[in-house]
């Protein structure tokens, strides 16, 4: 069965036109040139609006089959970021480690970098992870976690993704 991985940038003014999304473009780019077993993508372009965010998720994670689904925006603390809330709200278990290495390697290049409340978790057989809005910020975090993500797909029962060694080195403690 091929790997679905669900991209979705929460961003009002994306989703209303006011800018073009350049996140949603930009996490699909990454993950071009990262994976190499085959995966198709599922791209949605919503506003800051946590029943709608959650909606989304589910949507994608049960209906869709997405082992991965990526965030972009919504993570900070102005008043209308709730991604991480929505998140949260829609996974059985939540995976600090993503948000504090994210965090760490974004902080060598933006002192705001602390900022961002972006978490990571598992609904079923998905990962969610969020990232932040600036579409400069998308490569910083996923070369950071990407590494852990194929085993962590495993672990979920999820299918085996493999990564060109050039862009992501994924790491397997043992082999499946
Ligand atoms: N999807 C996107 N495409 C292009 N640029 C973006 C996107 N999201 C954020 N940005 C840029 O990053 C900056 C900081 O992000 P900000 O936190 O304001 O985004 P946001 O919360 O997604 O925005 P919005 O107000 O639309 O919800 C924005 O001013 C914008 O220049
Ligand atoms: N790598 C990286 N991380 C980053 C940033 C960035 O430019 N690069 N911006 C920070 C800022 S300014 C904010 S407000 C938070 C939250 O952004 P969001 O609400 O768009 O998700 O992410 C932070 N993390």
């Amino acid at each position: 069965m091929i790997a679905k991985i669900g991209f979705v940038t929460v961003s009002d003014r994306a989703s209303t036109g006011v800018y073009q999304d350049l996140g949603g473009p930009a996490m699909v780019e990454w993950i071009t040139k990262a994976l190499t077993s085959p995966w198709q993508a599922v791209s949605r372009l919503i506003p800051d609006d946590q029943p709608t965010i959650e909606a989304t998720l589910r949507d994608l994670a049960d209906q869709d089959g997405c082992c991965l689904i990526l965030t972009t925006g919504g993570t900070g603390p102005a008043k209308r970021d709730v991604t991480p809330e929505a998140t949260e709200a829609v996974c059985e278990k939540m995976m600090p480690g993503f948000g504090e290495l994210m965090r760490t390697e974004s902080l060598k290049v933006v002192p705001t970098a602390i900022l961002s409340r972006q978490t990571a978790g598992i609904r079923g057989a998905s990962l969610i992870v969020n990232l932040p809005g600036k579409p400069s910020a998308i490569a910083d975090c996923l070369a950071a976690v990407m590494p852990a993500i194929p085993y962590c797909v495993d672990l979920i029962g999820g299918p085996f993704l493999e990564t060109d060694p050039a862009v992501c080195q994924a790491f397997r403690p043992k082999q499946k």
